[in-house]
């Protein structure tokens, strides 16, 4: 479960909001939405540690993520946090097998080819990552989270660049992960992303919607 609580984030003298409060239950799929420049991705920028709120605090469980110190940041990225965002931060020299093999946990053998196989990329293993369309890597990015198994996804626009096929794919794939506890969080302009979840928070009303 993630908690964010009176959170306020200001860039120079613009306040893009003050006292924003959201819980999202493990578990649960919840959509970000609101207006272009509203202020979706720096919440989960904030809740992904890629940036410090200006007030507030963002509980993980009973941890406040806002009081991590730099080792204890790097533990949760590296055990707890799974990223699903435009840059995809894929290692782009490397091949697809070895962009997954990075985010493998010690002591797991997860099946690439069967996780390959299910993002629609199935025999693709060998190629390297500069070599795959945007959608493609898009998917790559979304078999990594697959191998990893995170507690908390945060997906900014995870459908940003596939098809409507492929789109529903990585909501399914998203969905399958919360039924196994995962907390999910994705900032969307897309209403079939948006009505897959279970709810949605409009981050410029700072309500459920
Ligand atoms: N590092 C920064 N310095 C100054 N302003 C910033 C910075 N990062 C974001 N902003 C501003 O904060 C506002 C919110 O940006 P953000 O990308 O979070 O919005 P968004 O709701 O995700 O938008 P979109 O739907 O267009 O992706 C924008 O006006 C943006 O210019």
């Amino acid at each position: 479960m993630i908690t964010v609580k009176n959170l306020t984030k200001s860039f120079g003298p613009r306040t893009l909001w003050r006292g924003l409060d959201l819980t999202v239950p493990a578990g649960r799929m919840l959509a970000l939405v609101g207006a272009s420049g509203s202020g979706k991705t720096t919440l989960l920028n904030c809740m992904g540690l890629l940036e410090r709120p200006s007030g507030g605090q963002i509980l993980y469980e009973d941890t406040d993520l806002t009081r991590l110190g730099p080792g204890g940041r790097r533990r949760f990225r590296r055990d707890r946090l799974g990223y699903l965002f435009q840059d995809y931060a894929l290692i782009e020299n490397a091949t697809v097998h070895a962009n997954l093999d990075v985010a493998r946990r010690r002591g797991t053998r997860p099946d690439h080819t069967r996780i390959l196989e299910r993002v629609g990329l199935a025999g693709r293993e060998r190629e390297k990552v500069h070599h795959l369309s945007g959608g493609e890597q898009q998917r790559v990015a979304l078999a990594r989270l697959m191998v990893k198994q995170p507690s908390l996804v945060l997906a900014d626009e995870p459908t940003g660049a596939l098809d409507s096929d492929n789109g529903a794919m990585v909501v399914d794939v998203l969905r399958q992960m919360s039924r196994q506890g995962c907390t999910v969080v994705i900032a969307t302009h897309d209403d079939d992303v948006r009505d897959a979840c279970d709810a949605a928070f409009d981050v410029h009303r700072q309500r459920e919607v």
